[in-house]
Formats: structure tokens, C-alpha cells, sequence
């Protein structure tokens, strides 16, 4: 398995009150495949992308990425886990303002070791013609496509995506699942997705559902739809 979780914990400690936020969570999914995890607010859902994705550390138990044992890597590690493997797609773009669009692709460019040519990103998520743009000449779906182009440009092995439609109305929000499915095809890039809305999980391999801090059901999904189709 590309990734494997296991028996991973996690709490906070507020004052006198702890709080256990993962409780012993199980799953995995395959190279190149697209994961879902849906499950209500507070669940735990982000704690685990970030676990995951090497931006926040467990208490305990273990999770792989294509053989790294990520739970083990020191800060400096986890540092090059994340540039070298990880492309993080978040809900509010986080693109940096005073940058153009292709600044602020290069910004990542620059510092990954194999990175792909910013124009051929640029063209693939359908904004190479705003290269010279800033951020804020930007609609929302178009902002989240160079966030996409910034995730991407580094080749990244793994695509973290929290809630990547979650701020987007529906005809928009399709375009940028087109364009992730779009991107697990053509690079082979395996996805792992947060989403509130279940109707997303059409387009995913493995489903997850998670509920106060354990993944409660692992579905494999064996008719996956384009993404051109889903309705809601
Ligand atoms: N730094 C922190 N300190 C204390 N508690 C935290 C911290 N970060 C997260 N939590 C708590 O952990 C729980 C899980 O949070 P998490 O963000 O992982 O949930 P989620 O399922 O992603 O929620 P949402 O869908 O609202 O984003 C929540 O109860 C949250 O309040």
C-alpha cells in the first residue's frame, strides 16, 4: 500500500481537559489511487491529512508513504519528506499576494529537485494566459487552480487536498475535481481528499468515513465516475 495508517493516536491537552482527537485510526490507500474522507466536523479529519502530510506529529502508532516511515522522521527529515513528496492543496488558496501567478509557482520551483516546467503546469489547470496576473485579478476557482499548479509543479508523489472545493459554488467546484482527476490520470499522482460533500466520493477508489476520531467504514469503490458527472 502506497499509504498505510495504523492504530495512529493523537490528543490535546487544553488546562485539565484532554481531548483525543485520533483514537487508534486504521486505513490505507493504493499508489495512484484517489482517497476520500468524509465525516463531520471535528472528526479528526484534518489532524490526520496533517499527520499524513508531515506538518503535525501523532502520539502514537504508525503511518507509511511509499515505504517512508513518516512517524519516525526527525524535524529535518520531515522537512524533506514534505518538499520532496508532498503537494498540499487547502481550502483558502493561501497564494502569496504581492507574487504573480508564475512567481508564485517558481517560489516552489526553485526549491524542488525535479520540478516540472512552470508554462506545461500553467497550461494544464488552464491558466497559463494569467501568468502575469496577481492573485487578488483572480476569481476564487482560478485561484484554486494555481494553488493546484503550485501543489503540482513539484511533482509531488502525494496530493493532500482539505477541502479544495469547500469555498467554490457547484460548477466551479466540478472544475477543479475534473482537473485533480485530470491530474491523477495524466501524472499518476496519488490523492488523498477531505470533503463535507458526499456526492464527491463518486470519484474516489477508497472512501473513508470518519466519526470522533476513528475511521468507522473503509469502502472500495468500484465504479468510479468522471467527475463531469457528479451532481449535487
Ligand atoms: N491545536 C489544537 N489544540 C487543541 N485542539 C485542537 C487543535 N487542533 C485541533 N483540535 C481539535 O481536534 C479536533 C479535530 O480537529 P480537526 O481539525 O482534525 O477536525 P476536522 O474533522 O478536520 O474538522 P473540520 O471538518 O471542521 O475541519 C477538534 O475537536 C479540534 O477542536
Amino acid at each position: 500500500m502506497f499509504i498505510k495508517v495504523e492504530n495512529l493516536k493523537k490528543s490535546y491537552r487544553t488546562g485539565d481537559v484532554k481531548t483525543d482527537v485520533l483514537k487508534g485510526v486504521k486505513m490505507s490507500l493504493g499508489k495512484g489511487e484517489i482517497g476520500v474522507i468524509l465525516g463531520p466536523s471535528g472528526s479528526g479529519k484534518s489532524t490526520l491529512l496533517n499527520i499524513i502530510g508531515g506538518i503535525d506529529r501523532c502520539d502514537s502508532g504508525k503511518v507509511t508513504v511509499d515505504d517512508i516511515e513518516v512517524t519516525n522522521l526527525t524535524d529535518d527529515q520531515l522537512t524533506d519528506y514534505r518538499r520532496e513528496n508532498i503537494g498540499f492543496i487547502f481550502q483558502f488558496y493561501n497564494l502569496i499576494p504581492n507574487l504573480t501567478v508564475g512567481e508564485n509557482i517558481e517560489v516552489v520551483s526553485n526549491i524542488s529537485r525535479s520540478p516540472l516546467d512552470t508554462d506545461e503546469v500553467l497550461k494544464a489547470v488552464g491558466m497559463l494566459d494569467k501568468k502575469y496576473r496577481f492573485p487578488r485579478e483572480l476569481s476564487g476557482g482560478e485561484q484554486q487552480r494555481v494553488s493546484i499548479a503550485r501543489a503540482v509543479v513539484k511533482n509531488p508523489k502525494l496530493l493532500l487536498c482539505d477541502e479544495p472545493t469547500g469555498a467554490l459554488d457547484f460548477s466551479t467546484s466540478r472544475e477543479i475535481l475534473k482537473l485533480l482527476q485530470q491530474i491523477n490520470r495524466d501524472f499518476g499522482t496519488t490523492i488523498l481528499m477531505i470533503t463535507h460533500n458526499t456526492a464527491i466520493s463518486a470519484m474516489a477508489n477508497r472512501v473513508y468515513r470518519m466519526r470522533s476520531g476513528e475511521i468507522v467504514e473503509e469502502i472500495i469503490n468500484e465504479r468510479i465516475i468522471h467527475a463531469e458527472r457528479i451532481e449535487w
